[in-house]
């Protein structure tokens, strides 16, 4: 891999146009990145009771099945026609934590059908996360910020990973049908795998035209969210994308979310704004972003079912 600075430089550009970006050389073996996709083949294969037998919890966490989610709602005319799994950081029942919304045990499939499953996912995870942890680095840099200045927003890491499989249906977007409805990611982070079939398109400007993103094989796809846009009072680009499938064949992709502590306050970074700049954004919270967007797009997350919280940090 490359000199820090080199890379740094590197994606500073790519952050202030697009904000969407390969990366090679990463050091992640490709035998991991085939096996858990064969992995999720596999589970997306069976019989739809076992599926849902993980059924997301009030976590969030496990099965989302088809159409479950509407990414787009003001644009779309039925959910995204894909099912999806959802993997975090894994949170004992009984740790100080555990009251959080979105914190909890992980639901994994079960293993006696699935056994190497949670093995693999969790390497998998793992290994993103130290990848992601060197991005960070190299975003900060990019900002001339200290190399480390985003590390205790991320002490604990709210790491989301996000199995999906699109069914073998073309999209029609005059028709309000997508893979995946236009949104832009909320976090901090997004490092996308996909399989070899065609269908993330991103928007970089608003009005203009969609773009596609092809899949390159060995690199991932790498885009910002919304957090670090606030961070950066819009400096840093999270752009808008969408999928939409031929619909000759299913399509697989895994999305690794990478997101601050839940507590940890997103506001304008000094460097970014001014009184001819003012903030463009009100403060907030990880979480509460988080639980905010999640409750727009879900059907099947209810934001307030645990501990009868509704919106932590409230302003
Ligand atoms: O499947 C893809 O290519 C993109 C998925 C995506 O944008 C997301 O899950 O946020
Ligand atoms: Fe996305």
């Amino acid at each position: 891999s490359e000199p820090e600075a080199t890379v740094a430089a590197r994606v500073r550009e790519a952050c202030l146009s697009s904000g969407f970006f390969y990366v090679v050389n990463h050091g992640i073996s490709e035998a991991l990145v085939t096996e858990v996709f064969e992995q999720n083949h596999a589970f997306f294969a069976l019989p739809a009771e076992q599926k849902r037998y993980i059924l997301a919890d009030c976590n969030n966490r496990g099965y989302t099945p088809m159409a479950e989610e509407t990414l787009d709602p003001a644009n779309q005319r039925e959910g995204d026609t894909k099912e999806g799994l959802y993997f975090g950081r894994e949170v004992a029942p009984g740790s100080p934590e555990a009251h959080l919304p979105l914190h909890g045990p992980n639901q994994w499939p079960p293993e006696d059908l699935l056994p190497r499953y949670r093995e693999v996912t969790e390497a998998y995870l793992a290994a993103l996360l130290a990848l992601s942890f060197r991005l960070l680095r190299a975003l900060a840099i990019a900002l001339d910020l200290a190399p480390e200045h985003f590390r205790p927003y991320f002490d604990p890491p709210s790491p989301f990973l996000r199995p999906l499989r699109y069914a073998a249906r073309a999209s029609a977007p005059e028709q309000g049908v997508f893979g995946a409805g236009a949104h832009s990611d909320y976090g901090m982070l997004t490092l996308l795998r996909t399989d070899d079939a065609p269908g993330l398109q991103v928007r970089p400007e608003p009005g203009g035209s969609w773009h596609p993103v092809a899949p390159r094989p060995g690199a991932f796809i790498v885009n910002l969210g919304d957090m670090l846009e606030r961070w950066t009072n819009g400096l840093f680009r999270s752009t808008l994308h969408r999928v939409c499938t031929a619909g000759d064949r299913d399509r697989y992709s895994i999305a690794f979310f990478f997101d601050p502590a839940f507590s940890a306050r997103v506001e304008c970074l000094p460097t970014c704004c001014s009184d001819t700049r003012p903030a463009k954004f009100p403060p907030t919270t990880s979480g509460e972003y988080l639980l905010g967007r999640y409750a727009a797009t879900h059907s099947g997350y209810d934001a307030g079912a645990k501990g009868g919280g509704g919106l932590p940090g409230g302003q």
